[in-house]
């Protein structure tokens, strides 16, 4: 059987004594795509921080590809196959497209962008030498992906990538998705609030709310109208 690439076994997660993440549990396989649907608030960001050690764990685990992570600062967790495009992508405005990439290669001998980066966002080539604040919201979004990709996961985090992004694109986003994932046989967690896109992107479909996974689906099965139900506020 094929070994899970992020095991995530009963996780909470706390700010201070305020209980955000009351037991989160699921595995994804190699080459599959979970969708993590939740409305704002209900606990995404604080599962996201929480799997790559942005915040501390207060009890639970966290596996890649079967080893322990849950210890780890986050630059070791980088090392050992996760990565993650937080919310609001935060790339660095005053450098360039080029150099925000490297900025992912940190620890790599040579700085050198694979060419595979550029074929599956051309216009981040394009665009390569100019400061990464001048690019709008989908080019930034695929730069934030491109950086997290030189790492080399095995895991690939994305929360809510499609926010304030124009529908053209997000098909666009869905598409390199599918494409690295397939390519790579990369795991893909996403959070989101656009339906569309997880069923273009997602294998399977969580709900998360009030910090716990309260529904699951294969794709297939998908009932869309009781997916909307736990968005709609
Ligand atoms: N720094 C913090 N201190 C205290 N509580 C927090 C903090 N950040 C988030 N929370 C609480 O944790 C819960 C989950 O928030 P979280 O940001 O993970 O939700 P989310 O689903 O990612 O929503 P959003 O899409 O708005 O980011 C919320 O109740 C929130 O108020």
């Amino acid at each position: 059987m094929t070994q899970a690439n992020l095991q995530v076994q009963d996780v909470y997660t706390a700010y201070g004594q305020s209980e955000a993440l009351h037991g989160i549990s699921f595995d994804a396989m190699p080459n599959e795509t979970v969708a993590i649907m939740g409305r704002n608030g209900m606990g995404k960001t604080t599962l996201f921080k929480s799997l790559m050690g942005v915040l501390p764990l207060k009890s639970g685990k966290v596996m890649v590809a079967g080893q322990d992570i849950s210890k780890d600062e986050s630059f070791k967790r980088v090392a050992k196959g996760i990565a993650y495009v937080p919310q609001g992508r935060m790339i660095f405005p005053t450098l360039t497209v080029e150099e925000n990439i490297q900025t992912g290669l940190e620890n790599a001998k040579d700085k050198v962008i694979p060419e595979e980066i550029y074929a599956l966002f051309p216009v981040l080539f394009d665009m390569r030498r100019r400061k990464g604040g001048n690019l709008s919201g989908g080019q930034q979004q695929q730069l934030a992906i491109a950086r997290a990709l030189v790492t080399n996961p095995r895991v690939l985090l994305l929360d809510e990538p499609t926010e304030g992004i124009q529908p053209s694109i997000i098909k666009d986003i869905a598409k390199a998705l599918n494409e690295i994932r397939e390519m790579r046989k990369l795991t893909i967690i996403v959070s989101e609030q656009v339906l569309s896109f997880a069923m273009d992107v997602a294998d399977r479909l969580f709900v998360i709310e009030g910090g716990k996974l309260v529904h699951e689906t294969a794709r297939a099965d998908t009932d869309q109208a009781h997916i909307k139900s736990y968005l709609s506020v």
